[in-house]
């Protein structure tokens, strides 16, 4: 899942906990008002009774027309008290009911009473009738105390359990979301730092030149898109350096090249192309510089000059490549057996020129021309 996507998923578990908890404390709060509303209602209640019962008593006691209407008023308190609805249970909807007929039963008690007080009986049965109301009266009291007593047992039964139930609830919703948005969270947390992490390892081996490996994601998210990028750019950037390593080779190759064809071309233009020994240029430019140097000391030198006879003869008779290997035997045969410090130079066609650097005197010479022209006139096959 893209990680922009988990983001979204995770603000929006947290806005349902929070929604979610302000919800609870509103219903939490309706309730609690509703629990203050009925035990207020009770006390109400409780008070009319109370107030009835002193009123009874002071009827019971005096009898009068001001007893009798501050009576009347009591139980129409109570009355309308009765019939206030505040949504009450089943329950306690028929414990209001019966208080409701127990007040009506004091008013048919009351009227039997009066009714009776206006009959002419004797004074022995009046106080008879007298106990028996007073009895009725606070029997009725008294069973409506009960079933107050019962109303309030009852709402605190229902109060309790109710909360309980609305807490029980609550907290497991509550328990439940949050377990799932720290679970979420910490999914996330883990996936971001786990691509983070191959991300910067990839970005530490091109740091340290290696442009082969690549970044493994199995995920589909913005990070294995990055890593996606990454390695185009790292396989781009490998092709482009091997472009440039071959570059580098094709330019060190054809340098190399140059430099052979460059001292080829300062070999040929010093030495003959036939036998390999100095031209007449070289030749001549080499002895200037030994005749300088001699000069300069007290050393002496010869320069022999070698005219092969009728070599033409050869090239005649053997053909002109039978002659070149002539002409390259015997140069060679002179280069290997002179000094090091001696040279010899191609002067031109079956000419030979040799320069014999430091000898002592003119026998150096004769022993040297007596063993070239030895050289030269030794087999050929
Ligand atoms: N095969 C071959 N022949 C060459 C080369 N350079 C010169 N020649 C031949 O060498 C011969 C030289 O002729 P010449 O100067 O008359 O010399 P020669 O035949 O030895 O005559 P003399 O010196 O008078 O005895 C010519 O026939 C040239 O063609 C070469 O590089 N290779």
């Amino acid at each position: 899942m893209m990680l922009s996507k988990r983001l979204k998923l995770t603000a929006t578990l947290c806005t349902l906990l929070t929604f979610i908890v302000g919800l609870s404390l509103i219903q939490i709060h309706n309730y609690q008002q509703q629990i203050y509303r009925q035990l207020n209602y009770s006390m109400k209640l409780q008070i009319n009774i109370d107030s009835l019962r002193s009123q009874l008593w002071l009827y019971q006691e005096y009898t009068d027309g001001q007893g009798l209407s501050e009576l009347n008023k009591r139980q129409t308190e109570l009355a309308q008290n009765l019939a206030e609805d505040i949504n009450w249970a089943i329950q306690q909807k028929l414990i209001i009911a019966n208080l409701n007929q127990l007040n009506s039963n004091i008013r048919k008690l009351i009227n039997t009473q009066n009714s009776y007080h206006s009959k002419q009986v004797d004074v022995s049965s009046t106080l008879i009738a007298e106990q028996l109301f007073k009895a009725k009266y606070s029997m009725t009291i008294e069973e409506m105390t009960e079933e107050m007593f019962r109303l309030h047992q009852l709402s605190i039964k229902q109060a309790s359990q109710t909360q309980q139930k609305l807490l029980y609830l609550v907290g497991a919703v509550l328990l439940l979301l949050a377990i799932l948005v720290t679970a979420w969270s910490f999914i996330t947390l883990i996936r971001f730092k786990k691509g983070l992490a191959s991300l910067k390892q990839g970005m530490n081996a091109l740091a340290a030149g290696d442009l082969t490996s690549q970044i493994n994601f199995t995920d589909t998210d913005e990070l294995s898109a990055l890593a996606d990028n990454f390695n185009k750019m790292k396989q781009s950037l490998a092709q482009i350096t091997i472009k440039k390593e071959e570059l580098k080779q094709e330019v060190d190759s054809q340098t190399h090249k140059l430099i052979e064809q460059q001292d080829r071309l300062i070999f040929l233009a010093e030495h003959d192309e036939l036998t390999g020994i100095y031209n007449r240029r070289a030749f001549i430019k080499k002895i200037d510089t030994a005749i300088a140097r001699d000069l300069r000391g007290e050393d002496q030198a010869a320069l022999l000059f070698l005219d092969l006879n009728k070599f033409k003869d050869i090239n005649d008779s053997l053909g002109h490549s039978i002659g070149d290997d002539v002409i390259m035997i015997i140069a060679s045969r002179l280069v290997n057996n002179l000094r090091a410090t001696d040279m010899v130079g191609r002067f031109g066609g079956d000419e030979f020129i040799v320069w014999l650097d430091m000898i002592t005197g003119p026998i150096d010479i004769y022993s040297s021309e007596f063993k070239l022209q030895f050289l030269i006139s030794e087999s050929y096959h």
